[in-house]
């Protein structure tokens, strides 16, 4: 086995985790960054086989991205990477104006790589690609649930046209069983609808420097590329807060989140914020979390687990979309979670189950987490992961759409 190191940039805190997840199920060390790390930062990353830099960049301006992800390709090259894996969304989210074919362009140019491949497909989790064309559990992308996604809505399940849109380059498709269109064109399309797809499609990319895709195709990668395996999985289990209580906290607005957030509320507590009211956010945050302080001073067996939700139904988003508009109504959403994680933290709670790529984002950002090891997995695509630095704190960060419905209950049994 060779000594080559995997550098990977991901648009997403969430799925950079899920891209973590898959990297450790074949044994390797794995480090997730939240942002680009600072250069002289010190945090030790040396005794890992990969290292995910986790951006919030799917959605933000294309040239921001732009920069975003070449700073963060500098960091992973100064870390020793040897190979790099661009990660975006499995249902490929992204704009017009961008932001993947911009983004994979500026890592191909600066790494030198001529012809691309991407492969979004996630077959566990119902995501395949067939003809160039995504599919979300047999549905047409455009007919799924991501066509009325807020911020990157996906009305066309053919992602050669949608790449296309997006670069300069032209844009193939190609499938390991023999067929293609265009398969000369330096943007590649791949197909995949099973696992076994995916094994043949890493060991067709097994030499390239430079992949793009979701993050299924990326352990069967670094499996035919070679990557460095230091063998198992940081454990995640900490003994000194073992099974104390636990808060979730659901900003997400997908219906997997909120079939989760039902089932939960059928046995344990559960608070529906209301973002629509005037009150200010300090006084919204204060409530829940005292509410939260009177789980922990009941006495029961077990130690208390509560859920705090924003989005309980779409009437909920929409009074509070009316209230405030949509970006302020998000805004206050995510600031009030912010206020409500930092508040727990200051109750000593030290497990925190997040639903939400955007909630996600806002609870580590105000948490100051600069970088997490992966522990085990929870579901396809989340695993359990501990802060790096002090004090330590066990999370679960989900991407809106993963789990099945009994997610949570998944998630306290795995639990550290
Ligand atoms: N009641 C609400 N009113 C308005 N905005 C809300 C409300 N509840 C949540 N939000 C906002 O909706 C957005 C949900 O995005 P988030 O990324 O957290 O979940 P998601 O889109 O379902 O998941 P993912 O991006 O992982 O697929 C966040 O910005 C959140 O603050
Ligand atoms: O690829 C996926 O589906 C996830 O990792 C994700 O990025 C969801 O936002």
């Amino acid at each position: 086995m060779t000594s080559q190191r995997l550098g990977c940039i991901a648009d997403d805190y969430t799925g950079a985790t899920d891209l973590c997840s898959m990297l450790v199920r074949s044994g390797r060390r794995v480090v997730q960054c939240f942002g680009v790390p600072e250069l002289a930062s010190g945090q030790n990353l040396s005794d890992a086989d990969a290292v995910v830099v986790a951006l919030k960049s799917r959605s933000i301006p294309a040239p921001e991205a732009v920069d975003e992800s070449l700073s963060a390709l500098r960091f992973l090259q100064s870390w020793g990477g040897d190979r790099f894996f661009f990660k975006y969304c499995s249902t490929f989210d992204s704009t017009k104006q961008g932001n993947i074919g911009p983004v994979a362009d500026a890592l191909g140019t600066a790494l030198d790589v001529d012809r691309l491949m991407f492969c979004p497909a996630f077959p566990e989790n119902g995501r395949t690609v067939h003809c160039g064309h995504l599919f979300v559990d047999g549905v047409p992308l455009s007919e799924s649930g991501m066509r009325n996604h807020p911020l990157n809505p996906m009305t066309d399940s053919n992602l050669v046209r949608v790449l296309q849109a997006q670069t300069s380059h032209s844009v193939g498709w190609l499938s390991t069983h023999g067929k293609s269109a265009n398969p000369n064109a330096s943007r590649i399309i791949v197909d995949a609808i099973t696992d076994d797809d995916l094994r043949a499609v890493a060991d067709i990319a097994s030499s390239e420097r430079l992949l793009t895709g979701g993050s299924a195709i990326a352990r069967y990668w670094a499996d035919a590329a070679q990557i460095r395996c230091s063998g198992g999985p940081t454990e995640t289990r900490s003994t000194d807060h073992d099974k104390g209580p636990c808060v979730i906290l659901a900003g997400s607005c997908s219906d997997a989140t909120r079939t989760q957030v039902a089932e939960f509320e059928q046995t344990h507590p559960v608070l529906h914020l209301n973002v629509a009211d005037t009150a200010n956010i300090e006084s919204i945050a204060g409530m829940a979390l005292k509410w939260c302080s009177n789980h922990w001073n009941r006495q029961g067996d077990q130690p208390p687990v509560v859920l705090i939700s924003s989005a309980e139904n779409s009437q909920a988003v929409d009074a509070a979309r009316q209230q405030w508009g949509e970006r302020e109504a998000a805004e206050r959403t995510e600031a009030i979670f912010a206020l409500i994680s930092v508040g727990l933290r200051e109750q000593g709670i030290t497990r925190l189950i997040v639903a939400g790529g955007e909630t996600s984002g806002t609870v580590v950002a105000a948490l100051k987490i600069p970088a997490v090891r992966i522990g085990r997995e929870i579901a396809p695509g989340v695993p359990w992961v501990t802060s790096i630095g002090e004090p330590t704190i066990s999370l679960a960060l989900k991407s809106g759409n993963f789990g099945g419905k009994s997610f949570f209950f998944d998630a306290l049994e795995t639990s550290p």
